[in-house]
Parts: structure tokens; sequence; C-alpha cells
């Protein structure tokens, strides 16, 4: 008996006609926006690439286009981030023309809040994807990208071996410490300890250890939460400045860091950011483990040209080098260099309707 033979016998009489595969023949109905997509992850953190159907941003900078796009556009970063096309830990990439003549493209980064300064996760995948998919004319060995982030032009190398992806790696905005040791009291926690830095974001780093907060995939809520507690504790109490731009003057997250509760031998430490409105990185945070090796090397534990290797709540590793040292303002700073692995995980095509009433979507957090 065929396939159909035995749907039809099952289902009874009307079922003659019937193809289970025709739901693949759906069409659009007049008035729906489309939006395609590419998805990777980068350690396990989702990147949604926006490839088509996000209208044209106004601006001669990325800030101006971060701002054009959080006036006018913010119901499409919605509708891409939020339930039921994203979930409450969804994170984009806006590719938008870069502001630099000499860079290849610029990008805004998309998550449950809004609109991030910087983020290595998505630069990690997005320099894999530009060459694989033909962004730039790509050859054997290292290729060269300049991408134009709200935070400045980062600049990232793509190892090619015989046609394959082998090593992605970046250099980031000039990153530094900016406050040591500062105490804070946080309800429900009691006092927490923590390092201000700057790796293209804002955070505050607090020693897990110091607090008896586990770090496992097993205690993901317990991590949020206080996250979220220790966030609004320090934006109250904590002036957060950048050397140049109001725009970037703000408190993105706090990374919970560990010497001690790390799975692979190799790690030097484990990272577990908690950014936007409680969002949970799955990654070690290219711009977290950027303000690490700033921290470290501020206290005179990384040399210069020496690496450490973070990992993530899942194990997934970024390395860290401090290349450079250099002068951000009256801030003494190192450049950082950040590897890690992204992978392609599909394509969408989705579409909003103007009759759907949860169109631009809702989260949990
Ligand atoms: O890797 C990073 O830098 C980012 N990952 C999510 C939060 C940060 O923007």
């Amino acid at each position: 008996m065929t396939d159909s033979q035995a749907n039809t016998a099952a289902s009874g009489t009307n079922t003659a006609n019937t193809n289970r595969n025709s739901f693949a023949n759906w069409q659009p109905t007049a008035g729906m926006t489309k939006i395609t997509t590419l998805e990777m992850h980068t350690g396990g953190e989702p990147l949604r690439i926006v490839t088509s159907g996000f209208p044209h941003l106004k601006g001669d900078t990325i800030l101006a286009k971060r701002q054009d796009c959080l006036a006018n556009h913010d119901d499409l970063r919605k509708a891409l981030m939020f339930e039921p096309r994203g979930h409450a830990d969804m994170y984009g990439a806006l590719i938008v023309e870069p502001e630099r003549p000499d860079s290849d493209f610029g990008v805004l980064f998309l998550h449950n809040e809004g609109y991030s300064t910087m983020c290595g996760h998505a630069i990690i995948a997005l320099s894999k994807a530009a060459v694989e998919a033909g962004v730039i004319e790509a050859c054997e060995g290292t290729n060269h990208l300049r991408i134009d982030a709200p935070a400045g032009l980062i600049q990232s190398r793509v190892e090619l071996v015989e046609g394959q992806v082998q090593h992605v790696e970046f250099d980031n905005v000039p990153s530094y410490l900016d406050k040591a040791q500062q105490r804070v009291e946080v309800e429900g926690i009691g006092e927490v300890v923590f390092d201000l830095a700057w790796g293209g974001a804002f955070y505050a780093y607090v020693d897990a250890d110091s607090i008896d907060l586990n770090l496992g995939t097993d205690n993901a809520n317990q991590i949020i939460d206080w996250g979220k507690r220790i966030k609004a504790a320090v934006m109250a109490t904590t002036d957060i400045t950048h050397p140049f731009e109001a725009d970037l003057s703000f408190l993105y997250g706090v990374i919970f860091t560990s010497l001690t509760q790390v799975i692979h031998p190799g790690s030097h430490s484990r990272n577990v950011c908690v950014f936007a409105e409680g969002e949970l990185d799955r990654s070690p945070t290219g711009t977290g483990v950027s303000g690490r090796a700033a921290i470290h090397h501020a206290k005179g534990e990384l040399a210069l040209g020496q690496s450490i290797q973070i990992e993530s709540i899942l194990g997934s590793p970024f390395i860290v080098t401090a290349i450079e040292a250099c002068q951000f303002g009256p801030h003494s700073a190192i450049i950082p260099r950040v590897s890690g692995s992204a992978n392609v995980v599909g394509q969408h095509s989705f579409y909003l309707d103007p009759a759907d009433p949860l169109n631009t979507g809702f989260i949990f957090r």
C-alpha cells in the first residue's frame, strides 16, 4: 500500500484528495510584509541576520541609524525578536550602510530591550557568513573585514583553508577598567562587589563565588533574577560615562565570573552575562571577554600578548588576547582580540500580517 492509500484507508472518506505536502504551497496574502533572515549561533547564542525586507534607515552614522530604527521601526525589532517569531533570549543583526568609506558594511544589534552598542558573538557569526555568502570577495588564507558598529570600527579576520572557514577573530574597540571593586547593596542578595568595565558595552563584573551563585545551566533562572537585581542596583548608584558618546553611556548588563566553576581544563574562567531585559548570553560574550581582558590587564594579571580562554554557561569557549595598549580619552586601555566559532542553523521567511493582533509579539521575562 502506498503512503496516500494508507492515509485514505486510515482516515475515512474525505481524504482521497489530501496531499499532506500541500502546506508548502501556502502563499502570503496581499498586505503582508515579508522579512527574510539567515539564522546562526555563536557558541550557542542565536544570531538572526536580517537579509531582506527591513526599511532603509536614515542617518550618516551608525548611531544616527540606530536612533532612526528606535524612533520609526521599533515594531519590526519586536516582531523579529519576540515570540512567536523569536523568544526572550533572541538576538539580531541588521546590516546597514557603513559610515566609513572603506568599511565593508555597518551593523545594528537588536535584542529584547532595544539596540546594543557592540556585540562580539554577532561579529564572529557575521564575519563567517560574509565570507561564505560572498558579501566580500574571499580568497584562500586570511580575509579582512571592516565593520562599522555603534561603538566604533571593528576589524575581523576569517581564515579560509580549502574553501572552509577555519578561524574567525576580531579586534575590538579600546577596552578599559572604569571602576574597580565598587560596592552596592542589592535587595535579596546583600552587598555585592563589582568592577565596571567597557569592552564595547559597559558591564558590572561580579565574582559568582563571592555570592555563592551557581553558574550552571540548571540555575539559569536564578542567574537571570540576580543579574537583573544587580543591574538595577548598579544603575541606580553608579555613574556610567563613555569618554566620547552620550549614546553609549549606559549599563548593558552584569557578568558573573568564576575561576572555579569551569568544565574545560583549558579554560581560565567562566563568564555568564545577563544583559538587556534579563537576556542570558549562551556564549562567553565577546564584549564581555574584552572587558575581562581589560580588567585583568589593569590589575597586572594579563600581559600584552597573553591569551586566556573563557567559557560560557554552556562551556562554549572564546579566546581573548590583550594585543596592545592605548589611551582612550582619560583611560588606559587595551585592544582585545577575540576568537570563537559560529554555525548556520537555517533561513527564514517571516510574514507580518496587519490583521494579526499579536503582530509585534510578546515575551515572558
Ligand atoms: O558577544 C557579545 O558581545 C554579545 N552577546 C550577547 C550580548 C553581547 O552583546
